[in-house]
């Protein structure tokens, strides 16, 4: 599975610990990240990931791009519910794609915990095989 990991500041500690509390689930999977959260994870659980540009650059509408395109199966982002940020545009957009592609979004750790384990129980794995119908560009009825 692909699982995109993003923490706005207040949260990163909190992510990295519940990675590293879950490595032996993570490391089974492909791991994304926007810049920071995923070099914070990648130094401190030791997993690989691949980082997308920082949040306020650009990252997370890489990773909503790659919502689109139903290549990620789970997106866990503990967003800052307090403060306003200026690329708040841009969090909107992306929680708003998990719902559009019918993507499982934990916003906060108790959701992401039950995720994670639903995950590792094969609960998500309904992700694995409507894709081989629902993707039009890996099924290639793309421009059909
Ligand atoms: O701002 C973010 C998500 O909106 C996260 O970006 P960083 O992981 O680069 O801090």
């Amino acid at each position: 599975m692909n699982i995109a990991l993003v923490a706005h500041d207040v949260y990163k500690n909190l992510l990295v610990d519940f990675v590293i509390a879950y490595k032996h689930i993570f490391q089974k999977h492909q791991l994304y990240a926007t810049g920071t959260t995923g070099r914070r994870i990648s130094e401190a659980a030791k997993l690989d990931v691949i980082r997308l540009r920082s949040g306020p650059f650009g990252g997370d509408q890489q990773i909503g791009a790659m919502i689109a395109m139903d290549d990620i199966d789970l997106l866990i982002f503990f967003r800052d519910p307090i403060s306003a940020l200026g690329h708040e545009p841009d969090i909107t957009a992306l929680l708003r794609l998990c719902d559009v592609q019918q993507i499982p979004l934990a916003t906060n750790l108790g959701t992401a915990e039950m995720l994670i384990r639903a995950m590792e129980n094969g609960f998500l794995s309904w992700r694995e095989e409507i894709r081989k119908y629902d993707s039009p560009r890996l099924n290639g009825t793309e421009n059909k």
